[in-house]
């Protein structure tokens, strides 16, 4: 048995949302056509959750917002009305947004919160044409529900290439004797410069490119040490590369390549305090991000000869200023941020991120996802019918809730014939919040939101996997939902150990409630539910039939769970219209009746 908790809060207002689905459809404005993976079954009562297609009366909207190679345009006109416009202000940005559904970028526009407010809920995917996505506020992306994907590995290559370029052209001195040739001097022992082959080069941050450049730096025939927390050992080694602590390699290197993201733990990582702890005429490479070294320092260490050289391709602001002193610093060679720049990353970086872009707006769930559980396609499949299920019990078990202390705490169950800890949960989680807020309050819950959302209103999720007798071709056998510290408007949802508890099972496809407090009952999760406690006895069944019979609403489902014969009995009645308030009352006044309650799913 395993056990993981997520987040959560106190649930306000009331705002039913009828829909159930992965996508991020509930979001889009009326005029926006797209498809959307749905999980309505269509008319077929008992056929499996399908691919729907939502057609509406006009494209998504696109916004490139930086040039982006051909390919990927085309590939976004194909399925989206595309907007390129380059250059826009932070105020031209904020203004347009509003009318866009997504935004692509590369390194030079800042989405920053303000892009996010402006877009009134419409903006749901910003895909960023390239790997960091320090340019794009991720919190306040998640807050508002807005996906966010890069391109993660087309432009790998071209970075670790920018980067032994710039070190090969430091230690010959090529930029500055190329600027001294074309001024028409010939100084060929002002610009002797250093060999590469035997030297210690520091890769900082082992991930895509540092890899990249390692390999082909020991092509050079150098020695290449990594310093990375997170990188597994066993890819440094396969490499020929050991990975040190970073106390280690500023002491060992020659050579230093940044490749590291930026990030608060790494803004200014190289600073006065670790230029201090280098080797007296250590040269540094930056490909990675501005960010990450103290600008001034470097300054400081390159005049006390500390560092010998650098080369940059990034800065902290960019473009840096004309009169930087660190960009004049006759010791430094730098590059316009070309690391992604080659025709061919270009295009590859186009088309990995439209490609991306495009399956978001389609409801699919994005392989580069930045601020979302990536899942694969086949698990999927698999979870699609759990993950309705995972969002109606959610919903049902907040509409229990008649008082208490909020619904503060849940915890949820999974049961399954496969090893607990084979079972990725946070779909199922991100459903299950959704369940429980939506009914509940204003707010729109998806899978980018459901943690954020659920921690800020002060929910609080515990989940818990356990070992089930069962068929291991499922990946469930059940899932269970209790909220805890709360009053029920149906008492018999209560179970002995206090909380409202119902628990689910999916038959032939279709989500069913198969336990409500600690009666079972067995009724398919479609249309509304009418839960009802009576005494057991001959007639019931047919007494409430009538009634709703008289009414015109159809019974797909019903029915009966007892403590004990003629003792107390739960019954539950799937109906497919709403019930009048008349026709509840009537229910309700059945003499036998002790307690009912009507919930929409
Ligand atoms: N100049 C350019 O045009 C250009 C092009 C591509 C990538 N980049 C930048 O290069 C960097 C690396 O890109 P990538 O695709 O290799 O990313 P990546 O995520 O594959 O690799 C980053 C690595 O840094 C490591 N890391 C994180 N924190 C660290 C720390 N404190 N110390 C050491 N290592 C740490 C991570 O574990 C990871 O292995 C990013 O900043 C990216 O934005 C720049
Ligand atoms: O993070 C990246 O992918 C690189 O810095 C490239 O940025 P660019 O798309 O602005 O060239």
């Amino acid at each position: 048995m395993a056990a993981a908790s997520a987040s959560s809060a106190s649930l306000l207002s009331s705002k039913p949302s009828p829909s159930s689905n992965l996508s991020w459809k509930n979001q889009l404005p009326l005029s926006s056509a797209f498809v959307a993976i749905s999980l309505s079954r269509g008319n077929n009562r008992r056929c499996s959750p399908r691919l729907v297609v939502f057609a509406m009366d006009a494209k998504p909207t696109v916004l490139v917002a930086e040039k982006l190679g051909e390919a990927g345009v085309n590939l976004l006109k194909d399925f989206a009305n595309v907007d390129c416009s380059y250059n826009l202000s932070p105020e031209e940005l904020c203004t347009k947004i509003s009318l866009c559904d997504a935004l692509i970028v590369r390194s030079g526009t800042k989405v920053t919160r303000e892009v996010f407010e402006s877009s009134g809920g419409r903006l749901k995917v910003v895909g960023r044409a390239g790997v960091g996505i320090d340019n794009v506020d991720l919190a306040a992306a998640t807050e508002h529900g807005c996906l966010v994907v890069n391109a993660p590995t087309a432009n790998t290559v071209a970075a670790a290439e920018h980067g032994i370029a710039l070190l090969a052209a430091m230690a010959r001195n090529i930029a500055q004797a190329d600027a001294s040739v074309k001024t028409g001097k010939w100084q060929r022992n002002k610009y002797v410069g250093v060999s590469l082959v035997g030297k210690t080069l520091a890769v900082m941050g082992f991930g895509k490119v540092g890899s990249e450049v390692a390999r082909r730096a020991k092509g050079l025939g150098m020695h290449v040490i990594a310093h990375d927390p997170y990188a597994p050992a066993d890819r440094a080694r396969a490499v020929g590369v050991d990975l040190v602590s970073f106390e280690e390699a500023l002491a060992r290197a020659d050579f230093i390549s940044l490749h590291m993201p930026l990030t608060p733990a790494t803004s200014k990582i190289l600073n006065d305090e670790t230029f201090a702890k280098m080797k007296k005429g250590v040269r540094i490479v930056n490909v990675a991000r501005g960010g990450v070294i103290d600008e001034d320092a470097l300054v400081r260490a390159l005049d006390a000869g500390i560092v010998a050289q650098a080369a940059l391709d990034v800065f902290t602001v960019e473009p840096p200023s004309k009169d930087s002193k660190l960009v004049q610093h006759e010791n430094v060679t730098v590059t316009p941020h070309l690391g992604a720049s080659t025709m061919e990353a270009q295009e590859g970086v186009a088309i990995e991120v439209a490609e991306a872009v495009v399956g978001a707006l389609k409801g699919e769930l994005a392989a580069t996802a930045v601020n979302a559980p990536m899942v694969p396609s086949e698990v999927l499949t698999e979870l699609k019918p759990f993950v309705e299920l995972a969002e109606k019990l959610g919903r049902l078990a907040v509409q229990l809730v008649s008082g208490g202390s909020g619904v503060k705490s849940v915890k949820v169950t999974y049961a399954s014939a496969r090893a607990p800890d084979d079972l990725d949960t946070r779909l199922l989680r991100a459903m299950i919040t959704k369940g429980l807020i939506e009914p509940i309050s204003s707010v729109f819950v998806n899978l980018v939101n459901a943690d954020f959302t659920a921690k800020q209103r002060g929910l609080r999720i515990t989940e818990e996997r356990i070992l089930l007798d069962g068929s291991p071709e499922n990946p469930l056998e059940l899932i269970q939902v209790q909220i805890a510290n709360v009053e029920s408007k149906f008492a018999s949802a209560i179970s002995e150990s206090g909380e409202i508890k119902v628990e689910g099972r999916v038959k032939d496809g279709i989500p069913h409630l198969t336990k409500v407090g600690s009666f079972e009952v067995d009724v398919s999760l479609e249309g509304s539910i009418i839960l009802c406690r009576q005494v057991d006895q001959p007639g019931m069944i047919g007494k409430v039939g009538s009634i709703l019979g008289e009414e015109n609403v159809n019974v797909s489902f019903m029915s009966v769970g007892r403590s004990a014969p003629r003792k107390h009995a739960v019954m539950a009645i799937g109906v497919d219209e709403q019930p009048s308030k008349e026709s509840l009352k009537r229910i309700g006044e059945i003499p036998a009746v002790e307690e009912f309650v009507f919930l929409k799913l």
